[in-house]
């Protein structure tokens, strides 16, 4: 009964529900197929409408595969290109005169100038997923007559999640492109000069014949005295490129890209058939690259528990599975810790965390049972929230700290150097100011592989090892007694040699057992790390506050 509906909806072969798919998609096809032979068709099976199932088909495929070869949907690397939109153009217009009352007053309207692209961040958002590839400002409409002017274009505003780092890397402006593509084919300065003057200026030979060499050197004159030829676009060496780090939220939106003054209505030019045109903004090609902002990062190898020790801490439930690589983007949970030392999970002390695999299996089955099932833990713990029946955050219980962490794809010796998923997780996890190395104790040398983590991020960013300040013991449960003993002796004697100061915590995150230590670590370690960041940027505000002296006589230089 569930499914009925849905396999209905996708049947290549019945008219109705193809017809209802089509309204949603796009309605341009229907509208195009809608005149057709279709309605005709009383069995509803028409060759046009395989043609668009078949579309439909190819869309989907498209999209599909687009998104596999993303990395599902995580992207934090992306180059945009980026215009504002052209100015409208400027309108050739007359007045109407009664016959014979003298010449008709030029009274086209000037065009609308360009939308223009600005940026602004969101807390809700995670990836670069949303961003297109090409992002252009509205077009300004072009002027007309009776002095009406052309309507800006839109503005548009790209949206991203707050961490992002902006970096414009290549701008080139269409007239400079077009002067270059000239050079190119090596034309002469006559021709040059005519491409010129249409490029910038409409003219309309119709009102009265072919214009003339003079008539448009006149309108190129004009058009200079009011800056409005021959608009340059400055290099990235002479004006410095746009760089943004997002690192806070924004308050307004930036601008990245300013539209294109609109043309000069026949007014401005006083004749019946000259206007000019409107400016093509330069494109500008940026940069954007997601540093993901979570407080606490956990770094380990695949399959060592890093997501299932995620879902110990936060509501969220990542996907968990004894293979490798099954978490291939960074996910972000949030961690509330009350006063009374509880945080925001929903399971009890020992409570076995299941593969997800499982889970979604006993999920189907209590479904087929008519039981309630919640889609994800995160509204079971809503719901556990409103009934008050949770461990932590009960009613009048009060919150003492929140933090986010990002659970991240394994690393592999050579991450550094790009192996495995290299630096699209470790692009992440630099901004994080404590990081958690989860290790697997039940492997033969648990102390092996913390030397090849800390090598690992060394040898991405000098100084990003000694920012993690706990070592997690992961898959306790597996290891007898003294095993466990000894290979925790060796790490910590590691440890020592190195002269690093890191709490080490042995737990188990299959059965939630030894969480607890690991949140009043991480309250400890995030509320230090706050602490240093706010020391820092009050020191920065006070650099800049203070006045700037020169030489060793303490002059104060005025500020102009
Ligand atoms: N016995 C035991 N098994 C655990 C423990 N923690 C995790 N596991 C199991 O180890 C396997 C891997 O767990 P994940 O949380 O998916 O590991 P991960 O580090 O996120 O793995 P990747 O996403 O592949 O990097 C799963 O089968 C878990 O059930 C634990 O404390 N004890
Ligand atoms: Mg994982």
């Amino acid at each position: 009964m569930i499914l009925l509906p849905f396999i209905r909806t996708a049947c290549p072969r019945c008219h109705h529900h193809i017809r209802r798919n089509l309204t949603q998609i796009n309605p341009s096809l229907l509208r195009q197929y809608s005149s057709s032979s279709v309605s005709d068709d009383t069995q509803g099976h028409s060759e046009d409408f395989q043609d668009i199932a078949g579309e439909l088909r190819r869309r989907k495929r498209k999209a599909d595969s687009k998104r596999r070869q993303y990395g599902n949907t995580f992207i934090d690397h992306l180059l945009v290109t980026v215009r504002g939109g052209k100015g409208g153009s400027g309108a050739c217009a007359l007045q109407a005169t009664l016959k014979g009352s003298g010449p008709s007053a030029p009274c086209g309207g000037n065009g609308g100038s360009g939308g223009s692209v600005y940026i602004t961040t969101s807390p809700s958002l995670s990836s670069l997923t949303t961003l297109k590839k090409r992002v252009i400002g509205g077009q300004g409409a072009s002027g007309s007559g009776a002095h009406k002017h052309g309507r800006r274009g839109e503005d548009v505003l790209i949206t991203v999640p707050v961490g992002t780092i902006v970096k414009e890397i290549r701008r080139e402006g269409e007239e400079e492109r077009s002067v270059r593509e000239e050079n190119d084919l090596g034309l002469d300065e006559e021709e040059k000069r005519k491409r010129k003057w249409q490029r910038w200026i409409v003219t309309h030979p119709s009102a009265g014949g072919e214009v003339s060499p003079e008539e448009y050197k006149d309108a190129e004159d004009l058009l200079k005295r009011e800056n409005r030829w021959n608009i340059r676009t400055p290099s990235l060496e002479e004006q410095p490129p746009i760089e943004l780090d997002l690192d806070q939220p924004l308050t307004e939106p930036v601008l990245l890209a300013k539209g294109g003054l609109g043309g000069l209505g026949n007014p401005f030019f006083n004749s019946p058939r000259v206007s000019s045109k409107g400016f093509l903004p330069p494109t500008q090609t940026f940069e954007f690259e997601l540093k993901l902002l979570a407080d606490v990062g956990l770094v380990g190898f695949p399959n060592s528990g890093k997501s299932t020790i995620l879902r110990c801490l936060t509501g969220k439930s990542p996907e968990i599975a004894g293979y490798e690589f099954t978490t291939l983007n960074p996910q972000i949970g949030v961690v509330r810790v009350f006063d009374n030392g509880g945080w925001s999970s929903d399971l009890g002390v020992g409570e076995e965390i299941e593969e997800s695999w499982v889970k979604r299996e006993k999920e189907e089955v209590a479904r087929l049972l008519g039981e309630e099932v919640f889609p994800d833990t995160t509204s079971r713990y809503n719901a556990e929230v409103r009934e008050g029946g949770r461990r932590g955050g009960k009613k009048g219980e009060v919150e003492r700290i929140r933090f986010t962490i990002s659970d991240n794809p394994g690393l592999l010796p050579m991450a550094s150097e790009n192996v495995g998923l290299g630096h699209s997780f470790l692009r992440s996890i630099e901004r994080s100011p404590v990081l958690v190395y989860v290790l697997d104790l039940s492997k033969t040398s648990p102390v092996e592989d913390l030397r090849v983590l800390k090598n690992e991020l060394e040898s991405y960013k000098k100084g990003l090892s000694g920012r993690a300040g706990v070592v997690v013991l992961n898959k306790g449960d597996m290891v007898v007694e003294q095993e466990g003993k000894e290979k925790i002796k060796k790490i910590e004697e590691y440890l020592q040699e190195g002269g690093e100061e890191m709490e080490v915590i042995v737990l188990s995150g299959k059965y939630n057992l030894g969480i607890q230590g690991l949140v009043n670590t991480l309250v400890g370690k995030v509320e230090s790390a706050r602490e240093e960041r706010k020391r820092e940027m009050e020191e920065r505000e006070r650099m800049k506050a203070e006045p700037k002296r020169v030489g060793s006589f303490g002059v104060r230089r005025l500020e102009v």
